[in-house]
């Protein structure tokens, strides 16, 4: 952003500023023949560049209006080879709009993806196997797949580099057993007893970070010659190329860590999740996961002579809604 004019009579300086749409819905259907594939986007689009004077004089000469960003958007998930891939669409939404507009510098592309998962259909089966339906399909679950791009032109059009994190939130878990809470600091404003057994449950936000890569300038007037490096495409397994099975792994990891794990605590298990997250996936930098823990309590019936406090007899539990714990952490690869 090119520094504003300042007046002796405006008291403040526009020290940073982004603008774009948010919450661009869409869902493309790919068909293969009969096998449909569909995916259901929310897409968050941020620009930032020359655009101060639109802050600072009112000059919308600098603007591309956000509803052409939602124009844009939807154009690219009918054109873009890269649609099925939230990552590789965000690539190619952000290097789009820089390569676009000489005065935008940054694009920041966010893609929320929902669930739709294929109908199993028990009556129709493959090889022994449930067969998927092939355009049949449900929303099996809140979870969600998280893709944030940043494509960076500040270095020349020539020059771009893409920044690319990616996760999943809202994948809820529990388990009956398997974790314990014992041995933390017990003090005057303790009242929290040390507990061998528990249940655990928590909201997995998980969120894990690729090297910078560069990325080639789109040739044609239209934008659409993004294409994966073939040399980075081949020789990137677990990086921003093999972005889906880096998801896939990552959620796998996830949920085995914790259905396996003897649960010291949130934080120990956090810990072997994200030590998993990095030993199988070459080209992740960082891993971050926020896990609140979402408390179940076992009600005291001790007044009607009932047992339901002691481990074994614990079995009648209160979710509470508030407060929650909440345990947060980011492991770097070496
Ligand atoms: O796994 C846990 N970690 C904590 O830090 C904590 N604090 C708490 O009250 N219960 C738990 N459980």
């Amino acid at each position: 952003m090119s520094s504003a004019t300042v007046t002796s009579s405006e008291p403040g300086v526009l020290a940073s500023a982004q603008y774009g749409k948010d919450l661009v819905r869409v869902l493309r259907v790919v068909r293969d023949g009969k096998f449909h594939h569909v995916v259901e986007y929310n897409v968050c689009v941020l620009l930032e560049g020359d655009i101060a004077s639109s802050y600072t004089q009112a000059d919308n000469s600098v603007v591309v209006a956000t509803d052409s960003m939602k124009n844009i958007t939807y154009y690219l998930a009918k054109v873009s080879p890269h649609i099925l891939h939230p990552e590789h669409f965000a690539l190619h939404l952000g290097t789009h709009i820089v390569s676009k507009y000489a005065h935008i510098h940054r694009a920041f592309v966010d893609v929320e993806q929902l669930r739709w998962s294929r109908i199993p259909i028990a009556s129709d089966t493959v090889e022994g196997q449930t067969a998927p339906h092939p355009h049949a399909f449900w929303r099996d679950g809140g979870e969600k797949r998280i893709v944030k791009v940043e494509v960076d032109a500040s270095a020349g059009k020539d020059k771009l580099v893409g920044r690319v994190s990616a996760g999943l939130v809202d994948l809820l878990v529990l388990k009956s057993t398997g974790s314990a809470f014992t041995g933390f600091v017990r003090d005057e404003y303790t009242t929290l007893t040390e507990v061998d057994d528990r249940i655990f449950s928590t909201s997995v936000d998980l969120s894990y970070t690729f090297a910078p890569i560069s990325l080639a300038a789109p040739a044609d007037d239209k934008n659409l010659a993004f294409d994966v490096p073939k040399e980075l495409a081949e020789g990137d397994k677990g990086g921003v190329w093999d972005a889906d099975k880096v998801s896939e792994r990552a959620r796998t990891a996830t949920l085995d860590i914790f259905a396996k794990d003897e649960s010291a605590s949130v934080q120990a298990t956090l810990y072997k999740m994200g030590q998993r997250v990095i030993a199988e996936n070459a080209g992740v930098q960082s891993v971050s996961y926020k896990l609140p823990n979402k408390h179940y309590v076992p009600v005291d019936m001790r007044y009607l002579g009932v047992d339901n406090l002691t481990l074994a007899q614990a079995e009648v539990f209160v979710p509470l809604t508030a407060p929650s714990g909440l345990i947060a952490a980011t492991i770097a690869r070496k």
